[in-house]
Parts: structure tokens; sequence; C-alpha cells
């Protein structure tokens, strides 16, 4: 990476304004996954054995700039703190006075959370006098919020052009196998990509179709090139005028000596439920009033057969209803295939199919878990994450 991190610079006893990415779920106040906690912890431990003053800021759901009381970081706070085995200290306000003072009272190696950064309306704005106001808080500014890289917002952007700006170990892990990955991969490359539409994901597979050996289609958007093709879909899932697109897409793919994937077969319902009536047909035999919701067993296998003899695997969008179990096999198989694929380099490019390979106990086998949905889908369209960008050259 051509940027500077946290390891280019002197932080001893220094306040540095740390961008995390703590947007994690939550139920009746407790948080329910703490991954993204946990994987801003050695930028963390890092800043504190270095004897900086950690202060933390990160956004929580989107309550649109309005204060939204089950939106405070008040949880996030503790279970930070148990996982420092030390008492990190939680402001309820991200600047001003209150938190100056909160600040003035740290010592080296101490921890403070800032309240979340999206209660004021000048942070989704890049408001620059919010900029300012956070960047009045510290010395330096260290970005590790990957997840949140893709937004221009006085916390991920603005904010570093006041201050020395450089990326902390999570930013730079998850660019670094990002960008090699899409820079200079090791071949045979595949792209998995699912999800439920293609107007999500036309940009990524654009920009893969330049440079995968194998790319995969899976999940609600697969229809759309099934009746690309010319067969009846039934009640699947259609993006009409995303037609042409599909077709324009299995071509350039001809084109490029690029192997395209699709569904052979699939498994169809006849109501979107988990317990709706359901088979395994062909893809071109869908009765009209059925819905395909699932890969099914053949094309399971041949999937399987890409994915093992892969060097790279990039996965992004299920392949089917996961969050239904009736419908999860598809998923379940791919992410089995992952797992068992030891010579291959596993990447999932985070929102559903990390919430998937974690669902089926799976995650651990991965060699890489992206903590950023929407960033992580950018990068891989290959635009620049303005978060990034901001931050100092080498
Ligand atoms: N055949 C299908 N029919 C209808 N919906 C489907 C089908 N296959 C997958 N889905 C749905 O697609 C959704 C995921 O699509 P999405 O495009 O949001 O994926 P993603 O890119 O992994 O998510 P994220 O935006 O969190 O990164 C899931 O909720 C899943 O149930
Ligand atoms: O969960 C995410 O993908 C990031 O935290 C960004 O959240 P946002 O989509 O609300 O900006």
């Amino acid at each position: 990476m051509n940027k500077k991190t946290v390891r280019d610079i002197d932080v001893k006893g220094k306040r540095v304004f740390c961008r995390v990415d703590f947007n994690v779920p939550m139920q009746n106040g407790v948080v329910t996954d703490d991954t993204r906690i946990r994987a801003a912890l050695p930028t963390i431990q890092y800043l504190m054995e270095q004897g900086a003053r950690v202060i933390l800021a990160s956004h929580l759901g989107r309550p649109k700039g309005k204060v939204v009381e089950e939106m405070r970081l008040n949880a996030v706070a503790e279970r930070l703190s148990e996982l420092l085995g030390k008492r990190v200290v939680k402001t309820d306000e991200a600047y001003g006075d209150a938190v100056k003072a909160a600040i003035a009272e740290m010592n080296e190696g101490d921890v403070l959370l800032l309240e979340n950064v999206r209660f004021y309306p000048g942070e989704e704005k890049n408001d620059p006098e919010l900029a300012k106001a956070f960047a009045e808080l510290a010395d330096v500014y260290v970005n590790d919020a990957f997840g949140a890289a893709h937004r221009a917002h006085a916390s991920t952007e603005g904010i570093a052009h006041h201050l020395p700006a450089v990326a902390g170990f999570l930013m730079e892990k998850e660019i670094e196998v990002l960008g090699k990955a899409l820079s200079n991969p090791d071949r045979p490359f595949t792209a998995i990509i699912g999800g439920a539409k293609v107007k999500d994901k036309i940009g990524v597979i654009e920009n893969l179709l330049d440079k995968v050996d194998n790319l995969i289609i899976g999940g609600g958007l697969a229809y759309t090139f099934v009746k690309a093709l010319g067969h009846e879909i039934g009640k699947s899932l259609l993006e009409e005028d995303k037609i042409e697109l599909a077709k324009s897409f299995m071509e350039k793919a001809k084109e490029k000596g690029v192997n395209f994937y699709m569904p052979v077969d699939a498994v169809v319902a006849d109501d979107f439920s988990n317990d709706a009536n359901k088979k395994v047909v062909n893809i071109d035999e869908i009765p009209s009033d059925w819905e395909g919701l699932d890969i099914g067993p053949k094309t399971r296998e041949l999937y399987r057969d890409v994915i093992l003899k892969s060097k790279l695997v990039i996965w992004n969008g299920p392949m089917g209803v996961f969050e239904m179990d009736a419908f999860a096999e598809g998923t379940k198989a791919v992410a089995q295939a992952l797992a068992d694929a030891k010579d291959t380099y596993t990447v999932i490019g985070g929102g559903d199919s990390a919430a998937a390979v974690e669902k089926f106990g799976l995650a651990d086998k991965m060699d890489h878990i992206s903590t950023g949905g929407g960033a992580s889908l950018e990068f891989m369209e290959g635009k620049q994450l303005p978060g990034v960008v901001a931050l100092n050259d080498k």
C-alpha cells in the first residue's frame, strides 16, 4: 500500500483520533456480533503500547444527524473494555468542551470512545467545520475503518486534511488483500457473485470480467441471466431492464476468454417461504408459477469443482435465500468448498457472504473475511475509496 500507516509515525504521548467501524449488530442494548470490534484491536493495542492517548470514533446505524438513544455507543464501549481488559471511557458527545476535558484527563495508553459521529448532521455531509472540530481533539489521525472507507464523511475523509493522517492495521490488511487480488492475482482466479440484484453488482461484474479466469453467478441475480438465454424463469427474481446487460456480460466473457458459469439446475418453490413446496429442476425447466430460490445439486458440484481448481477465489453474495434453511444448501455448499480448498486463497467480500460463512461455522477456514460490505464491493468495482485517498502518501 502506498499510504503511510501507524508504523510510519511516532505516536508516543500524542492524542490519536482513530476512526474505527464499530457499526455492529445490537439487540436490547447488547452487542450481538463483535467481529468488527475485534478486528480493530491490533491497531488499538499497538497505539496503547506505543503510549498514545487513543480517542476512538465510529458511527453506528443510520441515525440521520440526530441523537437516537438506541444508537449510542455505550454497549460498544463496554464490550471493548472487556476485550481490552481495561476501562474505556465513553463520552456522550463526539466533540466540544466536555470531550476536550475528558481527553485532558487521559494518560498515555488510555482509550476513550466518542459518541456516535452520525448524531451530527455534518458527519455525512463532510462538513468542514465538523471535520475541524474533530481535528481539534487530536494531534494525529488514524483511519482503521475500512468498512466506512467508501464514505467521504467528516470523520473518514474531512478530518484527514487537518492532521497527519495514516492507516491502521485493519485498513492496511484489507487494502493489501483485496488490492493484490485485483492487481496481481494467483491463477486460476475465480470470482463468485451472488445476492439479490444485478443492479447492485454491475460495476463489480464489469471490473472483474477484465481480471478473472472464471466468473460464477448465483443467487437471485442469476435468473436475469437465465432469462437472457431465453429460458422460462417463472416467478424468480427478474430485472427486465437488465436483460440486455446480462447478454452483453456473457458476450464480453466469451471475447475475453473468461469461463462464465451459470446455474444448471435450481431449487424452485411455490412460495417465498421456508415451508413452501419445493423441488429441483433443470435450469430450462422452471415451471411458470414457481420461483428459483437456490442453486441445485448439479450446480453445487460444478461450482465446487471450479473452486477446488482455483488458486484464488473472491466471493460476494449468497447463492440462494440462505436465511431460510430450506434454501441455504447452495450457499452452504459454496462455503464448504471454499473451506475444503486448502491450496486456494479465499476472500469473502463482506456483507451477506460473511454472515453466511459465520452462520455455517466456517469463518475460521477462510483466508480473509472483509469487514466491509459496501466498501469491499466498491473496491472490487475498481473505485477509489475516499477514506483511503485522503491518507498521507508514503
Ligand atoms: N434466488 C433468490 N431469490 C430471492 N432472493 C435471493 C435469492 N438468492 C439470494 N437472495 C437474497 O439476496 C440477499 C442478499 O443480496 P445482496 O445483494 O444484499 O447480497 P450481498 O451483496 O452479499 O449483501 P451486502 O449488501 O450485505 O454486501 C439475501 O437476503 C438473499 O436472501
Ligand atoms: O456496515 C457498513 O457497511 C459500514 O459500517 C458502512 O455503513 P453505511 O452503509 O451506513 O455507511
